[in-house]
């Protein structure tokens, strides 16, 4: 990339730029990439806020919508011709069953390879990758994964496909460092595996906060405490793709084929009370300090809706919270303790702890159908 402090050169492509982490990757290159000439934006779904950003909002940067699937080949290769890095952060996320497992193969890893293919079809060698903590864990076995790095040994034994998925995805990634370009420069790749991501449109804060209003405020607690989960606000996460694109360059040698978990300052707690960090203060209350359900009723109550979900797909989707995966993820204790992402390329928090809680805060509360 050429170093151009005063005219802005850069042009980036963000796959999946419409999605909860998209969306915050996409304002965050706004924000803070002063070479970004042009951000193209591609998605399967295109958000109205888009619109908005491109009348408005962007500056000298020139934001380009492309309405495209990553499992098209051409559509991959004709969104990226010219741009300098992308960040694919276009997946299926569904641990629910609302997808077949073939669709998320499909697109979380045909759609990865089209990715790579299409850098080096167009000569791009900048790729950065959101991958997930799934890849790791947990695993079938329910191993803890406690304060771990990316260098903690660790049996990663994945059944369900969107784990699976990410990490096949993740490896052809790795693999794809140093590949030849058209141009016949080397790419030059690197992973970044965000635990739980929480933040303004998170989708399972929204579903939890909407079942607390219909409970008359209350949650009752499934999990128990003493099991810890990682969480990282997604402004930290977006932050910290945005430097990873950056110093790519700079720092090949060093970054490529790395992988990185996403960090920061956020306690680390149950999945349960995390979220009653934010849901409190919005008049939602946890009830028991133990689960209320011991976990047999519950590891049943998830093989029935298992059961249900299969025998009910011909006539409708049944797509509860709690299905045996979920369940075997939130009792499960994955937690991060690493500073690798410091050592490679100098990435602190852009958010503390406590702005990224008011920010999370402030979203709940002008959510639609909030209790204000
Ligand atoms: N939400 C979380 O806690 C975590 C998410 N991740 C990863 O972060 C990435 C983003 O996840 P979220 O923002 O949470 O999900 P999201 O569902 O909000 O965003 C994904 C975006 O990808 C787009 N997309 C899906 N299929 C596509 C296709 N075939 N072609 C083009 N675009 C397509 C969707 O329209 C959506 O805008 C994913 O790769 C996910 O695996 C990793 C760790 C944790
Ligand atoms: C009622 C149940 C007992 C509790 C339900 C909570 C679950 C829905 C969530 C608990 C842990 C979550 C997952 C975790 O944060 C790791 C993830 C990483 C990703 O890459 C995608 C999302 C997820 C799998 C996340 C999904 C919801 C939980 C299973």
């Amino acid at each position: 990339m050429a170093d151009s402090a005063q005219v802005p050169t850069l042009v980036y492509l963000v796959t999946g730029g419409c999605g909860f982490l998209g969306e915050h990757i996409v304002r965050m290159l706004l924000e803070r990439e002063p070479r970004l000439r042009e951000l193209r934006v591609f998605d399967l779904h295109l958000s109205s806020w888009l619109e908005e950003l491109k009348t408005e909002g962007a500056g000298p940067v020139q934001v380009t919508a492309i309405q495209g699937d990553v499992t098209q080949a051409h559509e991959v290769a004709a969104a990226m011709a010219g741009s300098h890095v992308v960040i694919h952060t276009a997946g299926l996320v569904d641990v629910f069953g609302k997808a077949s497992p073939k669709t998320i193969h499909k697109v979380n890893v045909q759609g990865t390879r089209n990715v790579i293919d299409a850098c080096v079809q167009t000569g791009t060698r900048f790729l950065v990758y959101t991958s997930s903590m799934e890849v790791v864990g947990p695993n079938t076995k329910g191993h803890p994964f406690y304060r771990g790095n990316e260098d903690t040994p660790y049996e990663a034994v994945h059944r369900h496909p969107y784990p699976c998925s990410k990490a096949l995805a993740e490896q052809l990634v790795l693999e794809a460092n140093g590949r030849k370009v058209n141009g016949g420069l080397p790419l030059v790749t690197c992973a970044l595996r965000p635990t739980g991501i929480y933040g303004e449109g998170h989708q399972v804060m929204r579903d939890f906060y909407h079942q607390g209003l219909r409970f008359g405020g209350r949650l009752f607690r499934a999990v128990p405490a003493s099991v810890e989960h990682g969480r990282v606000y997604v402004g930290n996460v977006a932050w910290m793709h945005v430097l990873v694109a950056q110093e790519l360059e700079q720092r090949a040698a060093l970054m490529g084929g790395q992988v990185y978990f996403c960090y920061d300052k956020s306690p680390y707690k149950s999945y349960e009370d995390f979220n009653m960090e934010f849901l409190n203060p919005c008049g939602i209350r946890l009830i028991g300090t133990h689960p209320l359900l011991p976990y047999w009723l519950l590891a049943l109550l998830a093989a029935l809706n298992a059961l249900l979900q299969w025998l009910l797909r011909p006539l409708v989707l049944y797509t509860p919270l709690l299905n045996p995966y979920t369940l075997a993820v939130a009792n499960t204790t994955f937690t991060v303790s690493t500073n690798k992402a410091q050592r490679h390329f100098g990435y602190k928090p852009l958010f503390s702890w406590e702005e990224s809680r008011a920010r999370t805060i402030h979203w709940v509360q002008t959510m639609e159908g909030s209790a204000r």
